[in-house]
């Protein structure tokens, strides 16, 4: 950002004064070069946040300044708007050879079927550079060992991270393991991505996969309120009306849980404080009942279970 003329004819004169004001911080931004394997949805969602001009100052904060965003092509859809949205940062390549040789920090961004060929790919074309790249795997199965091994890079540039397309907008919260922040660690990989949302650290490879599982229920909470909105509509409330009365009261209750969320007692409290003899005290026990939260268990144990591939995943 800070060397590109036209990102910088962007910025508001503030901006530009207080960088003008402060060349020692300026000079002492570690430039990164980022590249995406892969420019699907997560993709998009990091490189839009990384690149967005007001998340700029947040990166500035943490001591790291945006240099380029490298992309591989084949999902033209994506990787065209991408280019389109942040044309003075992003550069789209036919080869994710080329994007790796053009980035330090290598963000991995496949589907779990393609990864195996395009790794072996990289590794006998001597893309990697121990010296220099960063590899950090999104793929929901990869092993940090595998991902090791499969390009020899040293223990401490071989990262497996989870986030959820939210981090666009700096909402959500990444997982990451090993741990950035010990000691031999990475020299910026939590602060970018505490910049960007906030990044709960996994010390195993085990933690991490039980971490995982509520990533993985994105699509059930979407499902809860697509329920609720189609129950509304069967009752005769108006899609329009359903869709709106649902989304806004999902977030304030959300938004609710999240104040002093690392209080553990927060969601009991919560529940607690619901209207003694009152509707949702019922329709929680109802559901308690009715075995509920017995069959959210064993899903969640099923998403566990795919994530350390013992198996597929599926329930009966
Ligand atoms: N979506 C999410 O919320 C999250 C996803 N993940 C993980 O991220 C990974 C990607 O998921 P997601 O972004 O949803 O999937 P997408 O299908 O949106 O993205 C995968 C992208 O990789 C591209 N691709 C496939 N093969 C190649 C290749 N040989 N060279 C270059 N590009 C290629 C695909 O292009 P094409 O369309 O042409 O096939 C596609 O755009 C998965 O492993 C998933 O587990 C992790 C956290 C959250
Ligand atoms: O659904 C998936 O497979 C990915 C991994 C975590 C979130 N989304």
């Amino acid at each position: 950002f800070h060397t590109n003329n036209q990102a910088t004819s962007m910025m508001s004169s503030a901006k530009k004064q207080k960088l003008n004001d402060d060349d020692d911080d300026k000079q002492s931004l570690h430039e990164i070069r980022v590249g995406f394997i892969g420019c699907g949805t997560i993709a998009s969602a990091i490189a839009t946040s990384l690149a967005k001009p007001e998340h700029e100052e947040y990166l500035s904060e943490a001591g790291l300044s945006l240099s380029t965003i490298s992309v591989t092509k084949r999902s033209a859809s994506k990787s065209s708007k991408l280019k389109e949205d942040f044309p003075h940062v992003v550069s789209v390549y036919e080869s994710a050879e080329e994007v790796v040789r053009n980035s330090d920090l290598v963000f991995l961004c496949l589907l779990p079927q393609q990864v195996d060929e395009m790794l072996s790919e990289l590794k006998e074309k001597g893309t990697w550079n121990n010296g220099r790249h960063t590899l950090v795997s999104l793929v929901s199965t990869s092993k940090v060992e595998d991902l090791i091994a499969k390009t020899s890079l040293p223990t401490n540039r071989v990262f497996k991270m989870i986030c959820l397309p939210p981090i666009s907008n700096r909402e959500g919260c990444a997982l990451l393991t090993p741990p950035a922040s010990s000691e031999n660690g990475h020299p910026y990989l939590k602060k970018m991505f505490d910049a960007l949302g906030g990044v709960v650290e996994c010390p195993t490879d085990e933690i991490m996969s039980s971490m995982m599982v509520p990533t993985g229920l994105m699509g059930t909470m979407y499902g809860i309120m697509k329920n609720n909105r189609d129950w509304l509509i069967n009752k005769g409330v108006s899609p329009s009306d359903a869709s709106y009365f649902v989304a806004r009261s999902y977030l304030s209750m959300v938004q609710d849980a999240e104040r002093d969320c690392r209080d553990p007692k927060r969601f009991d409290d919560l529940i607690e404080e619901q209207t003694p003899g009152g509707l949702n005290e019922q329709a929680l026990k109802n559901q308690e009942k009715q075995g509920v939260f017995d069959a959210y268990d064993k899903s969640m144990d099923a998403v566990l279970s795919r994530i350390q591939g013992k198996s597929d995943g599926s329930l009966p």
